[in-house]
């Protein structure tokens, strides 16, 4: 199986600090990685440089099948990022942000798409409010929609949990579910629990490095739960 991620070395240094440390790791396609480790681990510059918003400082990283560096618009086209910031603009409405985001994919019979996918993150009521008056969990299905407009065949999630109520969740988990099928996942967890449960597998990040990398089927939840604590050093409830 060809694989959706494969990165060599990949180094990214801030200053005199490595935010990255060779980090050498493969995905197949249709896999869902979870990245746990600490604050600082560097797990937002790997999905940031993987996203092909950051560059790498050394080392290499295929994603769907085309270099970061030398081909980022090619990544672009087969990726979308969910993240802390949502990348929608606050003074248009849902419909309107959605719109720009599907004229800049180039998306064919664009509305209807903009409305299925409103409809898929339950906002289509809300369509004609502008997104400063959302709350933030809307926002956050809104950027769902939004990353979701290309049909990408790897989607990456930093924390996307954060700042949505349960229900939300539930909305959000029935979403990825529905759009596991061959797709492949990369998603940034501060919940060891939730993030072991739907990964197939699990890295753990510190300083830069590579703790720990391998498919959950190898992987004893104990003791991965024991090396979670000692990593981050704060103890799982
Ligand atoms: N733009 C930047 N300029 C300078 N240093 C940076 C920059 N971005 C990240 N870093 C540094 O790189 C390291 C890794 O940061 P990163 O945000 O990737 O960590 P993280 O694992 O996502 O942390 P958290 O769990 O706190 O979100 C940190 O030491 C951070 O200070």
């Amino acid at each position: 199986m060809a694989n959706a991620i494969e990165t060599k070395k990949l180094t990214k240094v801030f200053g005199d600090r490595k935010a990255l440390d060779k980090v050498s790791i493969e995905v197949p396609e249709g896999a869902f990685l979870s990245i746990f480790g600490p604050n600082g681990a560097g797990k937002t510059t790997l999905v940031r440089t993987l996203a092909t918003l950051s560059r790498a400082t050394s080392g290499t990283a295929l994603v769907a099948g085309f270099d970061a560096k030398e081909e980022p618009d090619k990544v672009r086209e087969h990726i979308g990022l969910i993240s802390h910031n949502p990348m929608l603009y606050p003074d248009l409405t849902a419909m309107e942000n959605l719109m720009f985001t599907a004229q800049l994919y180039g998306v064919v019979n664009a509305e209807e798409r903009v409305r299925e996918l409103l409809r898929a993150v339950e906002l289509d009521h809300r369509r004609f409010d502008v997104v400063r008056t959302f709350s933030r969990g809307m926002t956050q299905r809104l950027s769902i929609a939004r990353a979701l407009m290309n049909d990408p065949d790897v989607v990456f999630l930093d924390e996307p949990y954060a700042g949505l109520d349960p229900h939300a969740v539930e909305i959000f988990d029935g979403l990825i579910e529905q759009l596991r099928d061959g797709r492949t996942f990369i998603m940034v967890s501060h919940d060891l629990q939730k993030g072991f449960d739907v990964c197939t597998h699990a890295l753990v990040l510190a300083r830069g490095r590579v703790v720990s990398y391998a498919p959950k089927e190898d992987i004893d939840f104990e003791q991965f739960r024991q090396l979670y604590r000692e990593t981050v050093g704060m103890g799982v409830a």
